[in-house]
């Protein structure tokens, strides 16, 4: 019987983590160890019935095991629901992180879509204003034809990463599609709108790389467009801010 709570003592030992749940487990199957050890011990031992100590000793440690046990299976129990709780913050963390580009650590077009209705709903409840801004890198496919695919790869993760940088910790930015990214504005009037997308085409203009095979220095430029969230929907918003992108786009090259 000892050998078996010294067993379990074991097993709990090296299954759980330290914390206080282990500790009331720990000193419970400890109690009831040393209770069995000392009935064990009579069998050999006769101490006088008139010793209080040893009699105390004897009835003691089972109650008090039991105390112990049932403090700690409370608290496991606690820690079992928190972990489980952790657990769907966690599923849903991962389900989410499906709608995430392959190449690039942001959410992609459905992801936009996804978060653009609930910011449109958002946005409308609060009566809030909310911007959105489409930025596109010029002549992309002159870097995949000059340096290659994988350098291309690259320079668009490093795009992304400056333009994080030099976002709120509020604004939400998805790649839209190959060089084309949205930035999500909660809040923001068009004028502070228009300033962010000043900023972003700035960084990436004085952004520059050096490819990894040829040496060669590369810069960049961007185009940006931004439009406000009006009544229109989800899909049609991005229509409406594509449109918008177009037009500067063909404004940009008509002016150089
Ligand atoms: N390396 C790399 N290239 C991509 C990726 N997705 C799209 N592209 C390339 O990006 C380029 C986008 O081409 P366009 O839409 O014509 O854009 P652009 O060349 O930047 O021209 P403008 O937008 O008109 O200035 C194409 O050459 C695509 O092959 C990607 O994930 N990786």
């Amino acid at each position: 019987m000892v050998i078996l709570a010294l067993f379990w003592l074991a097993l709990l030992l090296r299954s759980r983590p330290a914390g206080r749940v282990t500790q009331l487990l720990a000193l419970g199957l400890c109690a009831i160890a040393f209770s069995w050890s000392m009935d064990f011990m009579d069998e050999f031992i006769h101490m006088p019935s008139t010793l209080i100590w040893h009699n105390w000793l004897e009835s003691m440690p089972i109650p008090l095991a039991l105390v112990l046990l049932s403090f700690g299976i409370y608290h496991w129990h606690q820690e079992e629901i928190a972990i489980s709780a952790q657990m769907v913050k966690r599923e849903r963390y991962f389900r989410e992180h499906r709608l995430f580009d392959k190449l690039i650590p942001i959410g992609g077009a459905a992801y936009l879509k996804k978060q653009l209705k609930l910011s449109l709903n958002e946005s409308k409840k609060q009566q809030q204003p909310l911007a959105l801004i489409a930025i596109d890198l010029d002549d992309f496919n002159v870097i995949n034809r000059l340096y290659g695919v994988e350098e291309g790869d690259h320079i668009l993760q490093l795009v992304c990463q400056l333009l994080l940088l030099n976002l709120r910790d509020e604004d939400l930015i998805c790649r839209l599609a190959g060089d084309r990214f949205i930035v999500l504005l909660h809040n923001t009037n068009e004028a502070d709108a228009k300033q962010l997308s000043l900023d972003l085409q700035n960084a990436v203009a004085s952004f520059a790389y050096r490819t990894k095979a040829h040496h060669q220095r590369v810069y960049l430029s961007a185009t940006c467009a931004i439009t406000m969230a009006k009544t229109d929907d989800s899909d049609s918003l991005i229509k409406r801010l594509n449109l918008q992108l177009s037009q500067d786009k063909q404004r940009v090259v008509a002016a150089s």
